[in-house]
């Protein structure tokens, strides 16, 4: 699903975040916002995910004009189209790891057979297989995130926001939260991302930097053959 903003304006508090900033997001494709901080980086990320209002410009998904979609037509979206991945795991820390990776697809009768296979499917594939039943407040700050992308994973979502998903991760959790990021635009989604890490920033196919020009990175035969934004 594409996602597309064109010539976004957010002003807070008097101060102009976001000025004229149009970019296009497209499915199978990762999508770097980069700069210093404050440059509106989780901002841009929450107008192209319906979080956030516009102060000019438009936002359309899929085609339509989402600008000023109500919360009824946002909330259809984030239900079916979406998954976050945020920095601080919006989880919720008193429910089970498979509470939370349920989350938001929960029929009303409990969780059914076909929904705990996806769930310990997605859990394998983050290091997490054996742990469904553990309370999401018992785990380390890794263990969340990938509770967070395990979530993700089990959305099997047309587009995905990740707002820092690294940060504050070691290198083995770092990597896998890239490849992950990697594999779901490999399948086919539109992974829009908000981050101050090279690495991952080298991994995305697209980088922008806001206030200037997006920068596409050459499709390499050999990725080790190096891009530099
Ligand atoms: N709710 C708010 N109230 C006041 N100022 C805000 C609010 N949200 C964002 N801002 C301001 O908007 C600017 C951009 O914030 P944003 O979080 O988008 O930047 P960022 O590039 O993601 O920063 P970082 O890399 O530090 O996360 C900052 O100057 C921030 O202080």
């Amino acid at each position: 699903m594409d996602i597309k903003a064109e010539n976004i304006t957010v002003t807070i508090e008097g101060k102009d975040v976001l000025k004229g900033q149009s970019v296009h997001a497209t499915p199978g494709e990762t999508l770097a916002f980069v700069g210093p901080s404050g440059c509106g980086k989780t901002t841009l990320l929450n107008v192209l995910g319906l979080l956030r209002r516009v102060d000019g410009g438009q936002v359309h998904v899929g085609g339509r004009d989402a600008t000023r979609w109500d919360d009824r037509r946002r909330r259809r979206f984030w239900q079916q189209h979406a998954a976050f991945v945020f920095q601080d795991y919006g989880l919720i820390d008193e429910e089970s790891v498979e509470y939370n990776v349920a989350l938001s697809q929960m029929p009303i009768f409990g969780l059914v057979k076909r929904h705990r296979a996806g769930i310990e499917s997605a859990l394998d594939r983050v290091g997490l297989v054996g742990r469904a039943g553990e309370k999401v407040s018992t785990l380390s700050g890794g263990e969340k995130q990938r509770v967070g992308l395990a979530r993700a994973m089990f959305r099997s979502a047309d587009v995905i926001f990740a707002d820092e998903p690294t940060a504050s991760l070691d290198l083995d959790n770092r990597n896998l939260v890239t490849l992950f990021l990697q594999e779901e635009a490999a399948r086919g989604a539109a992974v829009i991302i908000a981050t101050h890490d090279e690495a991952l920033i080298k991994a995305c196919d697209v980088s922008l930097r806001l206030g200037s020009a997006v920068v596409a990175k050459p499709r390499l035969a050999n990725p080790a053959e190096g891009y530099s934004d």
